[in-house]
Order: C-alpha cells, then sequence, then structure tokens
C-alpha cells in the first residue's frame, strides 16, 4: 500500500517536472548562465579559501615570507571573482525568477478568461488570487533561485570532495557516512514533508478565502449583527491553518534536530582524526587547517543539498497544484467566423440545467429573437430569464438543443467574434475601483464626446459632472461611493458607449427611480432605433413599448406579442400585470438609486 503510494508520488512529480520543463525551456539558456555564473562564484570561493594552505605551510612554517604578496594577490582575485559573481548570480536569479512569475501570470490570466465561467462561480475569488501570489511565485523561486542553487551546491560539494579525498581519504570517508546518515533522512522526510506542505498549503488558501469572504461581507455582517459569528468562523479557519503549521513545524524541527547531531558528532569525527594525522605526521598543519573547514563547508553543502531535495518535494507540492489549474480544460471554442450582422437568434428546443444540478432551468425552449427591434422577456422569478443571457454569452452550453446565429449553431461561432457584436448589463455592474471614466472605456478607445454622449443617454451626465472630480472621480471598490442606480447608470453607459449590435439589459435599470427611468428608456429607444434591444424587466413601465414581449414561465415560452395583444389574450401576461405594480417588483430591487 505505502509502496503504491511512493510509487503514485514519484509518477506524479515526473509528470510535474516535466510539464514545468514546458514552461521553463523557454528560458534554459537564461537559467543555465545563471547557473554557470553561480557556479564558478562557488569554486571561486573553495580557491580563496585555500590560500590559508600556502600561508602557514610555505610562508609561516616554511618561513618563505617572499611568497606573502603572492599569497595575498592569488586571495584577492580569487575572493574578488567570487564576490563579482555571487553579485552577478543574485541578480541573474531573481530577474530570472520575475521574468518566469511575468510568462506563467499573464499565461493563468489568459488561461481564466477561456475557463468554463461554472468553474470559475465554483472556486472562489481569493483561492485564485492565491494562485498569483503564492503558488506561482513559489514556482519560480523555486525555478529560477532554489534549483540553480542546489547545482551550485552540488557543484561545490563535488569540487570538495575532490580536494578532501585527495588531502586525506578517511576525513572524506567520516564526512561521506555521516553525510549519507543525512541522505537516509531526507528520504524519510521528504513525502512526509511534501504532503503537509500541501496540506498546509490548502489550509492556508481556506483561510485566505475566508479573510477575502469577510472583508467583502463587511456591510451584510454589520447590517445583520453577525461580527461575532463571522469572527468565530474566522478563528475556525485560522485553528486549522494554524495546526497544520504547528505539525509542519514539529516535523520540520525533529529533522533538523536529527540531521543537527549527526553534522555534530561528525564534526568531532574530523577534528579527532585530523589532530592525530598532523601529529603522527601524515598531514601538514596548512593542510589540516583547509581539510577541517572544507570538511565543515562539505558538511553544509550535504546540509543544503539535503534541504534542496527537501524543499524540491514541497516546493513540487506548489508546482503540482499550478499544473492542475494550467491543465483545466479552456471553454470550448467555435472557430466559425461570424463577420456580417446578426440576422437571426433562434433557441432551438434549448434545454438546460446548471452543472451540478438536476433541475431543468430552461425546458425545449423555442424562441426567435428577431432583429433590429426592442424585445422584452418578462416572467415569473426563477423561470430562466437570465439564464437565456448567460447562454447567449456562452457562460454555459445547453445541456441540449441548440442556438443558431444566422442559422449557424453557436457554439461553432468564433467566441472573438459573436462577443464583438454584443454586449450585457447586469443587475448588480461591476466597477473597477478606478475612475469614472477608466469604468466608461473599460480599455476601449472612445472619444471624449461619445463618452459624455452615452453618459447623457444613460442620465447620468449631469450627476458625474456634479461631483468635485467629474469624470476623473475614483469611484472605490466594487463601485461602493455610488448608489445602486448611479452604478446602473454608469454600467448602461458604459454599454451603449460601443454601440453594440445586440444589447442585452439583465434588470439594468432595477434600481432607478420611475422618473429616471423613464427618460433613460426615452433616450435609449432612440439611441437604439433599429438595432437588437433585449430587455429583462420586471417592472412592466419598462417593457410596455417593446416591439415583442415574450413571456417565459418555467423555462419554456408561454406567450408572445406586444403589450395590447397579450393584454387582450395572454392570460400569464395579465395575471403578471394585475400581480405588479408599476413600481415593479420589490424582490430584486439593489441598494436605491
Ligand atoms: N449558477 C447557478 N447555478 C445553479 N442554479 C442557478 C444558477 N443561476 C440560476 N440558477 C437557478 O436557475 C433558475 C432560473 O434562474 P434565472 O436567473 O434564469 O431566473 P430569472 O427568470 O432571471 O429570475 P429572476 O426574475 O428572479 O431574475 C433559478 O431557479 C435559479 O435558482
Amino acid at each position: 500500500m505505502c509502496r503504491r503510494t511512493n510509487v503514485t508520488g514519484r509518477r506524479l512529480q515526473m509528470k510535474t517536472v516535466r510539464w514545468l520543463w514546458g514552461y521553463v525551456s523557454q528560458m534554459r539558456w537564461a537559467l543555465a548562465f545563471s547557473m554557470m555564473v553561480l557556479v564558478v562564484g562557488q569554486w571561486a570561493q573553495i580557491a580563496a579559501q585555500g590560500s590559508q594552505k600556502f600561508l602557514i605551510d610555505d610562508v609561516l612554517v616554511g618561513k618563505h615570507y617572499e611568497q606573502l604578496l603572492w599569497v595575498l594577490g592569488y586571495f584577492t582575485i580569487t575572493y574578488l571573482v567570487f564576490y563579482l559573481l555571487s553579485w552577478w548570480g543574485r541578480y541573474l536569479t531573481r530577474m530570472n525568477g520575475l521574468t518566469l512569475q511575468r510568462y506563467m501570470g499573464s499565461r493563468l490570466m489568459a488561461l481564466i478568461q477561456r475557463l468554463p465561467v461554472a468553474s470559475i462561480q465554483g472556486g472562489r475569488t481569493a483561492k485564485w488570487v492565491q494562485y498569483f501570489t503564492s503558488d506561482i511565485q513559489q514556482v519560480s523561486t523555486f525555478v529560477t533561485e532554489d534549483l540553480p542553487r542546489g547545482i551550485q551546491q552540488v557543484a561545490g560539494t563535488l569540487l570538495l570532495i575532490g580536494i578532501i579525498g585527495w588531502n586525506s581519504p578517511i576525513v572524506l570517508a567520516i564526512v561521506s557516512v555521516f553525510s549519507a546518515l543525512y541522505i537516509a533522512l531526507g528520504r524519510y522526510y521528504g513525502p512526509i514533508m511534501r504532503r503537509q506542505t500541501r496540506e498546509m498549503q490548502e489550509k492556508r488558501g481556506d483561510m485566505l478565502t475566508k479573510i477575502e469572504e469577510g472583508i467583502s461581507s463587511t456591510r451584510e455582517v454589520i447590517a445583520f449583527n453577525r461580527m461575532a459569528w463571522e469572527e468565530k468562523s474566522f478563528r475556525g479557519a485560522f485553528a486549522v491553518f494554524f495546526d497544520k503549521v504547528m505539525e509542519n513545524g514539529k516535523l520540520a524541527n525533529s529533522q533538523l534536530l536529527l540531521s543537527n547531531s549527526v553534522q555534530w558528532i561528525g564534526r568531532m569525527a574530523v577534528l579527532l582524526f585530523g589532530g592525530y594525522s598532523v601529529i603522527s605526521g601524515s598531514i601538514s598543519i596548512g593542510v589540516f587547517v583547509i581539510v577541517y573547514q572544507y570538511s565543515n563547508q562539505l558538511f553544509n553543502n550535504y546540509q543544503t543539498v539535503f534541504n534542496f531535495v527537501m524543499n524540491m518535494s514541497g516546493q513540487l507540492a506548489y508546482a503540482d497544484r499550478v499544473r492542475e489549474i494550467f491543465n483545466q480544460e479552456a471553454a470550448p471554442e467555435g472557430s466559425k467566423p461570424l463577420k456580417a450582422e446578426v440576422q437571426s437568434i433562434v433557441f432551438d428546443k434549448v434545454t438546460f440545467a446548471y452543472p451540478g444540478t438536476e433541475r431543468l432551468v430552461l425546458n425545449e425552449l423555442e424562441l426567435s429573437i428577431p432583429q433590429g427591434k426592442k424585445i422584452a422577456i418578462v416572467g415569473s422569478s426563477g423561470g430562466g430569464k437570465s439564464t437565456v443571457t448567460q447562454l447567449l454569452l456562452r457562460f454555459f452550453e445547453p445541456t441540449s438543443g441548440c442556438i443558431r446565429i444566422n442559422g449557424t449553431p453557436l457554439s461553432d461561432i468564433r467566441n472573438a467574434d459573436w462577443l464583438g457584436k454584443l454586449c450585457v448589463v447586469f443587475q448588480e455592474p461591476f466597477l473597477l475601483p478606478d475612475t469614472i471614466r477608466s469604468n466608461l472605456l473599460f480599455g476601449r478607445p472612445f472619444s471624449e464626446e461619445r463618452i459624455i454622449e452615452a453618459c447623457r443617454i444613460a442620465q447620468v451626465h449631469e450627476f458625474i459632472e456634479s461631483m468635485e472630480n467629474g469624470y476623473d472621480t475614483v469611484v472605490g471598490e466594487r463601485g461602493y461611493t455610488l448608489s445602486g442606480g448611479q452604478r446602473q447608470r454608469i454600467a448602461i453607459a458604459r454599454a451603449i458607449a460601443g454601440e453594440p449590435e445586440l444589447l442585452i439589459l439583465d434588470e439594468a435599470t432595477s434600481a432607478l427611480d420611475m422618473e429616471t427611468e423613464m427618460k433613460l428608456q426615452e433616450a435609449l429607444d432612440r439611441e437604439r432605433a433599429g438595432k437588437t434591444t433585449i430587455v429583462i424587466a420586471h417592472r412592466l413601465s419598462t417593457v410596455r413599448n417593446a416591439d415583442l414581449i415574450l413571456v417565459m414561465h418555467e423555462g419554456r415560452l408561454v406567450e408572445q406579442g406586444t403589450h395590447q395583444e397579450l393584454m387582450n389574450g395572454g392570460d400569464i401576461y395579465r395575471r403578471l400585470v394585475s400581480v405588479m405594480s408599476d413600481e415593479g417588483a420589490p424582490k430584486k430591487r439593489i441598494r436605491g438609486a
């Protein structure tokens, strides 16, 4: 059982190493160069230390005082080489580390944008943030700093073995025996450390998630007077993490205790044998001094190599996590271009259940959305209206049936082409913690005139102008300095600024007062004349003048027509009208305008 676990672990490590190499190979020359600089630097340090032998044996004991300058010159040059290469090596490893972090970070960012929305919604934000702030950083430090330093230590170790073995094979044997104990300890502790690091990392992720959620929900927590509950839940997450850290610390301590004892006894043995060799005349004092120093260094090198092996297991755990996420399958992408104007959008018997659920939210939905018109989708809460938007955005794929754009299945169409044609405003739009202008531009190159025009249509220009910094006002985290209605209007301005072919307003004006909403609707109707606008709304005033009203109920289209036609013949629509006052349904109202 245990053996199988080891084999599986090793296979996993090899898989991770191979995967890592795919990324690292692109900067292999830079890495190889930094390793070479570090290795030569280490050798220069060993060479500099060797000057003591000449100083003691030749200059002091041999009384060749005229050689003092030569010895000093040798020491100065080798030490300078060591010093400069150490500095350069540090610089190179840091630079390589940042390059790899940037490379992996941008790959991950691009990947996140292409992942199925379900996998992002399913995971928690802080976990994703941790991939950037911790895991990728750890992986890049491992590859660009720890690994070259490990190679440097191995190269230094080989040189020390050569020198010590040449001068005193028995000292080398003593050091090697005790070092073998190190390796045995490394083999024993390596897999345990790796498992523990991974577990600790997961608990840390949970705790960060808790912190992130705690900060995001501050207002609700205060509003519901749940501070004690929130504190307790954080303490719980921290306690679990704390236990794991302590467990990890205990293991690391017992490993250190054992390895330090081994090293201490080994040093005593070298001193004893070396002293005896000098007294018996088999080695000189100079050789004894440097062999003793090199032996200590060899012990340290062994320990560093040992730590490197231990850390390698732990670091590969970070790499495992990153590999898992990098290997997630991207959302399916169509390949057919869509350059022509959208002529028709048809839902052909679309059935859909959210991932991980059984309930059919859309049930063989048949829908044809005419183009160049204002279309409203109404219906009871939970009837599947917003799900239509989610499928149009390709956040999810229909379970069965097909959405066709100009007769072509949406899943076959190139995402960039399709998404370039539509724009959606959600009920609770996300605003960047940046200026209003940046939020309106959202990375697009619009003129100031276009931005202002869009804000005028969205009835938000005057409000923006009334603020001290106008369009340069910073809106705070998720736009918390604004009311719900102001946020919605800015989001609408942001959407219409780009004049999308298809605009979807999903409860996008729910937080506006009646008068502002009416003005906005009128201006929007003028702006969008001849273009397709889909309005999902509860408030009837928002949809009454739509060219076509689609009534959804329990995942199906049950009625359609103009307001008047439906008032004359649509049972469900008439019922909706009778239960909804013109103020709209209160259940979906968000923070007031
Ligand atoms: N991400 C999700 N995972 C699982 N179920 C979901 C998800 N999003 C929505 N649902 C469920 O799907 C059903 C339809 O939701 P949808 O938001 O489409 O309804 P709606 O008609 O827009 O309702 P409302 O008018 O209240 O916004 C609801 O029962 C809802 O609970």
